[in-house]
């Protein structure tokens, strides 16, 4: 805490920043700090943090890998069977006694036995593969990168090389790929039309992965069924924003890593790598930053 008359000074004693999904990590802020030694992250994804300006200061960045993979796959399973079965929107009837429970309205998505596309099949989406076993579904997944046999046949998810490929085959889609240039908006017009009309989205990842207009107009025109989002651009949205009156979109708060065990798990790694670096030692889980 600054107290009145602290501040002079203040930037040059700081050497590390905490700092989670928000604010970014600027170059102006990096550089506006001449003996920041490390940024703390505690997040796993690192999109809001400048690393090209901490690797130009030699400023080290910390991460939080791991500990949140199985609670931020619960949420996209939270949010798959919410928007598949219409949870959000069977609270409000059972709060409205004069709506019938039996309007053909209100059904939902098959879930059991039907098909799920992982966009992005890296430690998150991996363990949202492994709770597909339950519902009997088949498991589609497209990445960067094909898993092992032996990965694959462990969740009995099968590789599909293109993403359009994913998308026409699956009821469910659930992003989970990091945000990076490639990924920008990679979900679009193009991408929803290819869909099911029966499908759902689910985007548990960043909300810049999505054309949020192109999102609200499928939503909206049946393109697709409905969507599950824990994650938007910007968070939270405008009040006016158009995703927020449309009844088939379950949002949630960027809350996919938030339980107790798993944040106190996530604050404990980015202190320990605060902590390495300010100690001369290796940090428990550092980003690579670009080469100069
Ligand atoms: O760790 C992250 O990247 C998050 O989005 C936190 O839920």
């Amino acid at each position: 805490m600054v107290q009145p008359g602290e501040e002079a000074g203040l930037k040059e004693k700081i050497v590390a920043i905490f700092v989670w999904i928000a604010p970014a990590v600027t170059r102006e802020l990096i550089t506006s700090l001449p003996n920041l030694r490390v940024v703390g992250n505690c997040a796993v994804g690192y999109d809001h943090v400048d690393l090209a300006a901490c690797a130009e200061r030699g400023v080290r960045v910390g991460y939080t890998p791991n500990v949140l993979n199985k609670t931020t796959a619960d949420m996209a399973w939270a949010l798959l069977l919410a928007s598949g079965r219409k949870v959000v929107e069977g609270d409000s009837i059972s709060k409205n006694p004069s709506t019938s429970t039996f309007d053909s309205n209100w059904m939902g998505q098959q879930v059991s036995g039907t098909t799920l596309g992982i966009v992005g099949m890296g430690r998150i989406g991996y363990e949202i593969a492994k709770r597909a076993v339950g519902f009997e579904m088949k498991v589609l997944y497209h990445n960067r990168h094909r898993k092992s046999a032996e990965e694959e046949e462990r969740v009995g998810a099968t590789y599909v090389p293109t993403l359009a490929g994913l998308l026409g085959e699956s009821d469910y889609v659930v992003l989970a790929a990091p945000a990076t240039g490639d990924t920008h908006h990679m979900m679009s017009r193009e991408q929803f039309a290819a869909m099911k009309p029966t499908g759902v989205f689910v985007n548990i990842s960043r909300g810049t992965l999505v054309d949020q207009d192109a999102l609200a107009e499928a939503l909206r025109g049946g393109v697709i069924s409905a969507a599950g989002l824990d994650v938007t651009d910007p968070e939270p949205l405008p009040r006016d924003h158009t995703l927020l009156s449309l009844p088939n979109l379950t949002l949630t708060p960027h809350t996919g890593s938030a339980t107790l065990p798993t944040r106190q798990a996530m604050v404990q790694m980015t202190v320990d790598n605060i902590k390495a670096v300010l100690q001369g030692q290796p940090m428990v889980n550092e980003v690579a930053l670009p080469s100069l």
